[in-house]
């Protein structure tokens, strides 16, 4: 036990061993929330008796998951380690079980990006759509859109309606994007396919309709932790508070100054008004901090104080003093650039390998200018893109292979039928759609059916049909790096990317193979290839490991929950960070939090960096008003400050402020209200035109309505008054 506690303070200690009833943990950045985490699950296991399979401890990305196992791996020497997972993950889990109750087979598919384009591929060849009329993306977001917020309840479709009424509802559709929603309704139910909303929907749907499957679950999980609890969204914390309704035994914790995913449905007030929620909550907080030198934490707790709705708090130091924060003026981008190789290869000259710096932006196409100077400097680096490892086509390949193997499904059977080619091409495929709708059965099955006809006389067929069958038959007991090694090898694969000499290719597909073993290792028994592949969807490139020593590029978002000993947080200009996108307070007050989470990632080093040049539009590029919250006295600035420019940027920052607050009193007032112009005098408020930034009022003694901007000062005023213009 004492090895559990030591090294652990007493916060950290009481959240150990308050194991039982409601706890909410509020945690300030590198407070060593994942350390506490990992060694409760350890107390549960090791001291408690608790069966490492009735705990579920929920994590934001499959990364920190793989790693919060191989922690709890390390403390408990237990091969099972639970349940350790995002939330995402989880449904994949309770549906490979349950999914029966919504009578879909146990080998549904986990649908990604690409798979969602192939199908809409298949929508618009079939009903003449163009990509001029919307791109897939445009598509992708507004079937996101529709699942959302516009019909929640589009999931019944999926699980109530026959293939043929589904079918049915896709010819009928008339508009656009009805025949592009309806069509993809179709073709998921078609191949079983679940996206990421689907995941969650289901899983809540069994839970609500199934009393049994629901009381199995809440049973078995005795404990419930979640951390990143400040970006939960709403049906994660249904679903969360469904779970812990029978032991009730739940552990959250959070920070509230690192939530940055408000945007995408994320709430603070979960973690906020938690203890009024389940009462008798024990909150714990834990504010010292255990990852940045002093110098670091001033200059974060400096920018977050700024924030108006904040609950206060700041982080405390615990190790000694460590270099100044630097902060650069650069007269170009590519001066910033310049700025940061030459720090960099400082650095390496002093003995710092490149694999401890990182560079933190707020967008991906900043990377550009950074990518050309570490290029021409010879300095390596990696980029961490989200989609650029498991996007890449050798890698769906790939996995294509392994799909084929457990589902034989049509996506996979178009990615891989020609892939080495077999002479399987354009219109051998359209006989075998025709045969497939013909006879209601999968393109694979009407390929086997076909093997002997004239029309594939002269193919592969035969070969690729008994490679898949033999793999089908034989693949369990078998381990999954195993299954793909042998089919990458057997279907003349990997030998087709050698003939071609892409190197690069191959090396990506032995990553693949490296990941799937370290997947393997870590998840104890359980990994199937039905379960690998659920999971492998929910995979993006940032849990794709890299040791070598590269310089590493990400977007602050990537950089969640991660440290690195020397951040490089470039870019910081108005437009950029804060982008120019934002138009509320509490959108601004997000972004701020975004910088804090930024600057909160470095160990020893923080460098900050900005470059004057002009906008797109031609106007003056100012520095970050990020930069100018931080209290000057705790930067050593480099560089050439230009006061004239400062100036003109603290002008255009007072204006910006004065816009997102007029927006933050949009909320206060309602069309028809009465409102009172410091100029213009008393007027009926007609429409508030957020894209426009502008309100459209109707002055009591002017002949026609004006807009007027969110910028002008405007206070409401009681119905009856009415006074004219001062
Ligand atoms: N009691 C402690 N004593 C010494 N070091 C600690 C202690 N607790 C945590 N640490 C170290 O502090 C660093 C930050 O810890 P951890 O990653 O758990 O923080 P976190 O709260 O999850 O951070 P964030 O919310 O910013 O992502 C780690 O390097 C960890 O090893």
């Amino acid at each position: 036990m004492d090895d559990l506690l030591s090294g652990l303070n007493a916060a950290q200690r009481e959240a150990v061993t308050a194991t039982e009833g409601y706890v909410r943990v509020i945690a300030g950045a590198g407070s060593g929330k994942t350390r506490a985490l990992a060694r409760r699950f350890a107390y549960l296991v090791n001291e408690v008796g608790t069966l490492p399979g009735n705990i579920l401890c929920v994590t934001f990305t499959n990364k920190s998951a793989a790693e919060m196992r191989q922690r709890i791996h390390a403390l408990t020497g237990d091969e099972d380690t639970g349940y350790i997972c995002t939330f995402h993950s989880f449904c994949v889990t309770v549906l490979q079980e349950d999914s029966h109750a919504v009578q879909y087979p146990r080998r549904f598919l986990v649908l990604d990006n690409s798979d969602i384009d192939a199908m809409l591929r298949i929508i618009y060849e079939e009903r003449g759509l163009t990509l001029r009329a919307m791109t897939f993306s445009a598509a992708r977001d507004m079937i996101e859109l529709r699942k959302l917020k516009k019909e929640p309840q589009y999931y019944l479709d999926l699980i109530t309606l026959s293939l043929e009424t589904l079918q049915q509802k896709y010819l009928q559709a008339e508009a656009p994007d009805d025949i592009i929603f309806y069509g993809y309704l179709y073709q998921q139910k078609k191949c079983f396919g679940l996206d990421y909303n689907d995941l969650l929907k289901f899983t809540l749907y069994i839970f609500e309709q199934d009393a049994d499957i629901r009381l199995k679950w809440q049973q078995r999980l005795e404990y419930i932790m979640v951390d990143e609890f400040q970006d939960i969204d709403e049906p994660q914390y249904t679903l969360m508070q469904v779970l812990c309704g029978y032991h009730h035994n739940l552990f959250v914790v959070g920070d509230p100054d690192q939530t940055i995913y408000t945007w995408r449905g994320a709430n603070i007030r979960y973690l906020l008004d938690f203890d009024q929620v389940f009462p008798g909550t024990r909150t714990i907080l834990m504010m010292e901090n255990y990852r940045s030198t002093p110098q670091i934490l001033s200059v974060a707790n400096s920018l977050i104080a700024r924030n108006t709705d904040r609950m206060e708090k700041s982080l405390l130091p615990t190790l000694p003093d460590g270099a100044p924060v630097r902060l650069h003026h650069a007269r170009s981008a590519a001066d910033e650039a310049a700025w940061m190789a030459a720090q960099m290869q400082a650095l390496h000259d002093g003995g710092t390998p490149y694999r401890d710096m990182t560079v933190l932006y707020r967008a991906h196409y900043l990377t550009r200018t950074v990518e050309e100077v570490l290029q021409r400097e010879k300095i390596p680096y990696t980029i961490y893109s989200g989609v650029q490892f498991f996007g890449r086509a050798e890698i769906k390949d790939a996995l294509s292979y392994l799909r084929m193997i457990a589902c034989q499904d049509d996506l996979s059977f178009l990615r891989i039928v020609n892939q080495p080619k077999r002479n399987i091409g354009e219109r051998r495929r359209r006989l075998l759609q025709e045969q497939a709708a013909q006879e209601g059965c999968s393109l694979f099955t009407a390929l086997r059916r076909s093997v002997g006809t004239e029309a594939f006389r002269g193919t592969g067929a035969a070969r690729f049909v008994s490679l898949i069958d033999a793999f089908s038959s034989d693949c369990s007991g078998r381990s999954v790096s195993e299954v793909l090694s042998a089919i990458l090898h057997e279907s003349g694969y990997e030998a087709m990317l050698r003939t071609e000499g892409s190197q690069e290719r191959l090396d990506n597909l032995a990553e693949l193979k490296q990941s799937v073993y370290e997947y393997e290792t870590t998840c104890g028994e359980e990994c199937t290839l039905e379960h690998y592949l659920a999971h492998v969807a929910l995979f993006t490139n940032a849990d794709a490991g890299d040791s070598s020593d590269r310089v590493k590029l990400m977007t602050v978002h990537t950089a969640k929950g991660l440290e690195f000993p020397h951040v490089f947080l470039c870019a910081m200009n108005e437009g950029l960070f804060p982008s120019k996108k934002i138009r509320t307070l509490p959108a601004m007050e997000e972004e701020r939090r975004l910088a804090f989470v930024a600057m909160t990632r470095a160990e020893q080093g923080l460098y900050l960096s900005e470059a004057a040049g002009r906008n797109f539009d031609g106007t003056d590029r100012y520095p970050s008003r990020f930069l100018l919250d931080i209290d000057p006295g705790l930067l050593e600035q480099s560089g050439e400050r230009d006061d004239m420019l400062l100036d003109n940027a603290r002008g255009y920052i007072a204006i910006s402020e004065r816009t997102l607050r007029g927006s933050a009193d949009t909320a206060a007032f309602r069309p028809g209200q009465r409102v009172r112009h410091s100029i213009l005098g008393t007027g009926t408020m007609l429409e508030l035109d957020e894209a426009k930034q502008a309100w459209l009022i109707r002055f009591d003694g002017l002949p026609t309505p004006r807009r007027i901007s969110f910028r002008a000062r405007l206070t409401p005023c009681p119905e009856q008054e009415g006074d004219t213009p001062s």
